[in-house]
């Protein structure tokens, strides 16, 4: 505990996930789960929910007193769950599957604070436009999208892929900084400079 609200941990090793909790002006400190198990969950959401869970669990047992954040992203297109593609091959099958369609991203974002949790989930639609065989290929090859969910990332080169998002921007990033703040604030946490209680 440092000024009156709880130490903030964020279970993750997402640069991504980092960047963006630093964005809010919440010291935190990092220590990744290693959690990320395949439970057979075939529900989008209800697997990133999960996953949030699991990995927040794991780093929560060994924090006391701390507010632990932990967040799982899965894209879903036709029925189809797309994680990390395995290599460029697999890559560039997923960008065939999302060219010229409209998919799901879904972010579980959980919080842990003293034997209590929470989890919630974001959803954004991401449509891509149809994409040619060269711009497939290069994408794939660019290497970007190996260590993303669905194959991409839409705050890099992958944001010239899409052409239409509903939904919250920050959530395919893979932290939806609405759901972010929200955890925060009901844990104690001041978000930016506010004052607690203000
Ligand atoms: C769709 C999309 C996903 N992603 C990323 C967000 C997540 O980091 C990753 C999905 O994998 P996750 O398993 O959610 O997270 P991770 O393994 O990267 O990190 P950790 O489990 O330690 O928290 O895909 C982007 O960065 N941009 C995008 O446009």
């Amino acid at each position: 505990m440092t000024g009156g609200y709880p130490d903030v941990i964020l279970a993750s090793g997402s640069p991504r996930r980092r960047e963006l909790l630093g964005s809010l002006g919440v010291p935190f400190v990092v220590q990744v789960s290693g959690e990320d198990e395949d439970s057979g969950e075939t529900d989008p959401a209800r697997l990133a929910a999960e996953l949030a869970l699991l990995k927040g669990r794991s780093v929560s047992a060994q924090w006391s007193g701390a507010l632990v954040l932990a967040a799982d992203t899965v894209v879903a297109c036709d029925g189809q769950l797309l994680a990390k593609p395995q290599d460029t091959a697999q890559n560039e099958a997923f960008l065939r599957l999302l060219s010229g369609r409209t998919h799901q991203v879904f972010t579980g974002v959980a919080s842990l604070c003293g034997g209590e949790s929470t989890v919630e989930v974001a959803r954004t639609d991401v449509t891509f436009r149809a994409l040619t065989d060269p711009e497939i290929r290069f994408y794939a090859q660019s290497g970007e999208g190996l260590d993303k969910a669905g194959g991409y990332g839409i705050q890099a080169l992958g944001a010239s892929l899409v052409c239409r998002l509903e939904g919250e921007y920050t959530n395919v990033v893979g932290f939806p900084l609405s759901v972010v703040i929200r955890l925060l604030r009901a844990g104690g946490v001041p978000v930016w400079n506010e004052v607690r209680g203000a």
